[in-house]
């Protein structure tokens, strides 16, 4: 699946670079307003939400229109959404820059480029489209690779979001120095959800990295199990797209990440 997504990503950022090049994309970037500081954000007490954009997906297909991202952004940060992801890959997920540039307008808490970034062109892409976040996973990347591409976006002054599958990623992720490190529950080879990774994997991450669980949230009861294994954050997408108030979603995760009774993750 991963090789898949990722064959037609390359041959998208091709594309692209050809009608505008690493230069002018270097330009338009170092031009946009300062990056918002996505570590402190999620430092923050209480379990984060991070509210995806997401209108379909491998897995599942098409899950929401969503013809007004920046409104579902508004949406979710009203319903107190910490940061807000927007997937922008186009092929399987329906997602685009333009997303991006439009949510970045419309909200003022830090903003994840969620894609598959395979080269610094999409960085510079992400900054000057206005993210804060950038994610990286490590399944993708060779790890000079990922130790470069990690530089670069601290480099613009953004937050690299690295996301691992098992305990060698995890190593790799922590080698390349990750400050925010997402697991995803997600197998990329079955598409199968299976939340005890996290579990598995978190205990074993430093206290100062921010811990994020990515996937299978569908209601409070799965981020009050996240946060049990440690989780900073959650990272939501199809529990929030598919609801008919995607604002009172975000509220009722937001409302059990700051209940007292919701464990806290050591620090
Ligand atoms: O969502 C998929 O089917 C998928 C397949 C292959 C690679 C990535 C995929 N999703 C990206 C994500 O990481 C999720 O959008 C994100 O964690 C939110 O997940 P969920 O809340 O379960 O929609």
């Amino acid at each position: 699946m991963l090789e898949e997504i990722l064959a037609g990503v390359r041959e998208d950022v091709a594309a692209r670079q050809e009608q505008l090049s690493l230069e002018q994309v270097r330009d338009l970037a170092a031009a946009a307003p300062p990056a918002i500081d996505a570590y402190a954000a999620l430092r923050k007490p209480g379990v984060a939400v991070i509210a995806e954009v997401k209108r379909s997906s491998p897995s599942k297909g098409a899950l929401a229109d969503i013809p007004d991202p920046a409104e579902l952004a508004g949406e979710y940060a009203a319903g107190g959404a910490r940061c807000i992801s927007v997937l922008t890959e186009g092929r399987w997920f329906g997602g685009s820059l333009e997303d991006l540039a439009a949510v970045r307008a419309a909200v003022q808490v830090p903003v994840l480029r969620k894609d598959f970034v395979v080269s610094s062109y999409q960085i510079h892409e992400a900054r000057a489209h206005g993210a804060d976040l950038v994610l990286l996973i490590v399944a993708a990347l060779e790890q000079n690779v990922l130790m470069g591409l990690l530089e670069r976006i601290e480099s613009l002054g953004m937050t690299a979001l690295v996301e691992v599958h098992n305990e060698e990623e995890a190593d790799r992720a922590l080698d390349a120095g990750a400050q925010v490190i997402g697991v995803n529950a997600r197998d990329l080879r079955t598409l199968e959800v299976d939340r005890s990774v996290f579990e598995r994997i978190a205990p074993g991450l430093p206290n100062n990295v921010v811990k994020i669980a990515e996937s299978g949230v569908r209601g409070p009861h799965d981020l009050i199990r996240y946060a049990s294994a440690g989780a900073d954050a959650v990272l939501v997408g199809e529990g929030l797209v598919t609801k008919k108030s995607p604002r009172d979603a975000v509220a009722e995760l937001v409302n059990a990440g700051n209940h007292p009774a919701t464990p806290r993750p050591v620090r």
